[in-house]
């Protein structure tokens, strides 16, 4: 469902010079699967999900989810692709203020389907225990109740692939087991691929694959001038 094949990210470096973040030779997910990716902080991460999203066009490389090489596509296309076929969680949630969850999970939908399907929305917000909640706009919920509506909304789309990146690193800890639970049941009952970093060995050791970034990616982020 997801290959990635001589995938290559380069950034110009704001005192001058490149720096190559991301020279991956090879990473497959098959449909379904749950993998957790961890590695160094400044690493690369964000800029890998960013890139298997579309969200950043790679240098090089195929980035293949479901299918299609999301490399070769513009920058509309990718989004419509995205739209389509990934959910991302990020840290921060990404809600949208002025409008309530079950506003924020139906805009979830809305470039993916093109149809507003209210009644996954409220399926997806009673799924992450949020079903008194749907008319509360994002600073009336607590920190761990954003986090559930940010999954929600990121499996509004019906993707294939859902990316979390670092996903409880706002969360309180007593919370965080929960949001884990969360987001790998729910991707397991639709069927979801996940790809999931984290700085916790925690959570890391709950996963059957574990990836390390070190290991997948030869760039290491070094400078060259
Ligand atoms: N748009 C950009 N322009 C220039 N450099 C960038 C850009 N985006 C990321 N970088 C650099 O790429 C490197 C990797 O960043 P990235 O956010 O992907 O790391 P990360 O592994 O996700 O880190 P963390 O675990 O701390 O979130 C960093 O050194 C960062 O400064």
């Amino acid at each position: 469902m997801l290959e990635l094949v001589d995938v290559k990210k380069q950034f110009p470096q704001p005192g001058g010079g490149t720096l190559t973040v991301l020279d991956i030779p090879k990473l497959s997910i098959d449909a379904g699967e749950q993998v957790v990716l961890i590695g160094r902080s400044g690493g690369g991460k964000s800029t890998l999900l960013h890139t298997i999203a579309g969200i950043t066009k790679a240098d090089g490389g195929k980035v293949i989810v479901n299918g299609y090489d999301i490399a070769r596509l513009s920058e509309a296309g990718r989004d419509r692709f995205r739209a389509g076929a990934i959910g991302y969680v990020f840290q921060t949630f990404n809600l949208l203020g002025g409008f309530t969850a079950l506003e924020n999970v139906r805009l979830g939908m809305t470039f993916g389907s093109g149809r507003h399907d209210i009644a996954r929305a409220r399926h997806l917000l009673e799924r992450v225990g949020l079903a008194d909640r749907m008319h509360y706009k994002p600073s009336q919920l607590s920190v761990g109740q954003q986090q559930r509506v940010a999954i929600a909304r990121s499996l509004a789309g019906r993707p294939k692939l859902l990316l979390a990146d670092e996903p409880t690193a706002n969360i309180d800890p007593a919370n965080q087991q929960t949001i884990i639970d969360l987001i790998r049941d729910t991707c397991r009952e639709e069927q979801v691929a996940l790809l999931l970093v984290t700085h916790s060995m925690q959570v890391a050791e709950q996963f059957d694959r574990i990836e390390k970034f070190e290991d997948l990616n030869r760039a290491m982020a070094t400078a060259s001038i």
